[in-house]
């Protein structure tokens, strides 16, 4: 409903959704304005694009889809190559015994997460949820099934989503990945959807992909590997080791992560028009290439953080 001032399009300053900005002129009956200032961001996810996004709720199911380890894996990882917050959360828990969740528990435990079951049948730690979101930006997401509009219409009670129906899909806006929107939470808060998609894609560079696991993560916090460029294969004097559950998942991912930047590397050619600076701790980010150095930027306070391919719904 606002108009961007022209010094912001001279200097090319975009409005994300989530932007915090200055309005001039607000006419509020015709509901308009001017934009003269984008305050700076916090954060910045492509995919959706939004600002000031301060964590993300990955939506899983116990049962019905079953809870399957490597998928839930690789979207932990995405979630945690944000750099934001994750929360976890585990829905349907109606589907199965305590014993069963405790063994869940228990497992994901190790994996470095506390998460929350819940059901939305059955009205079960819908309110604990609520904590975690009130009076943040929230992103969720999750695979197709597992019950994320349920979660927003039981949040979000005038919603009007249609649970389960295609043609409640267009109320999430699915039918453009274009589409961005942030819902008000009833006790202050932000929320936003995105579309489901069964694997995420990663493109994270191989020296970063081992902070993106907390249980390894808190290994390295321990102390150094013995080399600066160890990828944490078995190298001497490593500090990771192979001693835990998602080992494998790692093993996984670094392949598909080796043969990204390998892409990356055939890209760099002169006529290529970005790079990839890696600052390591799971930092590395994309940056135009400039023809000398005396032109860059100096370090963005902004991180510019990354959460594509969330919206892989094969509607683009
Ligand atoms: N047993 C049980 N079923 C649930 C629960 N929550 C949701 N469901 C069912 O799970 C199915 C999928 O729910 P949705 O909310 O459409 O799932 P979604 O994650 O939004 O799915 P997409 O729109 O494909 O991304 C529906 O049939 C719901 O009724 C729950 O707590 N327990
Ligand atoms: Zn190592």
């Amino acid at each position: 409903m606002c108009t961007r001032r022209t010094r912001l399009k001279k200097i090319g300053q975009q409005v994300m959704v989530g932007d915090r900005v200055v309005v001039e002129e607000p006419d509020w009956t015709g509901g308009r304005g001017a934009i003269a200032d984008v305050l700076p961001r916090q954060s910045e996810l492509d995919r959706p694009a939004i600002a000031n996004v301060n964590q993300i709720l990955l939506v899983f199911a116990v049962a019905d889809p079953p809870l399957e380890p490597f998928q839930l894996s690789r979207f932990l990882i995405k979630a945690e190559s944000t750099g934001l917050d994750v929360i976890l959360c585990l829905n349907k828990c109606d589907l199965i015994t305590e014993a069963e969740q405790g063994e869940i528990s228990d497992r994901l435990e190790s994996w470095g997460y506390k998460p929350i079951f819940i059901s939305v049948k059955n009205q079960i730690n819908i309110n604990e949820v609520a904590k975690y979101l009130n009076n943040k930006i929230t992103v969720i997401a999750g695979p197709s099934g597992v019950g994320k509009s349920s979660v927003i219409n039981m949040l979000i009670p005038d919603i009007n989503l249609r649970v389960g129906e295609v043609s409640g899909k267009l109320a999430r806006g699915r039918h453009t990945t274009r589409h961005v929107e942030l819902f008000e939470l009833p006790d202050g808060g932000l929320l936003a959807d995105t579309p489901g998609f069964n694997q995420p894609d990663l493109s994270c560079l191989p020296e970063d992909l081992i902070y993106y696991f907390p249980e390894a993560r808190r290994r390295l916090e321990a102390g150094s590997c013995r080399f600066s460029d160890c990828l944490h294969r078995d190298e001497p004097g490593c500090m990771v080791g192979s001693d835990w559950e998602r080992y494998e998942h790692y093993l996984d991912f670094l392949n598909d992560a080796i043969a990204y930047q390998t892409y990356l590397k055939e890209q760099a050619d002169p006529e290529s028009t970005v790079k990839v600076k890696a600052k390591g701790k799971g930092e590395s980010k994309y940056e135009p290439k400039l023809e000398s150095k005396k032109y860059r930027r100096v370090s963005r306070r902004v991180q510019v953080q990354s959460l594509q391919d969330l919206d892989l719904d094969g509607e683009e």
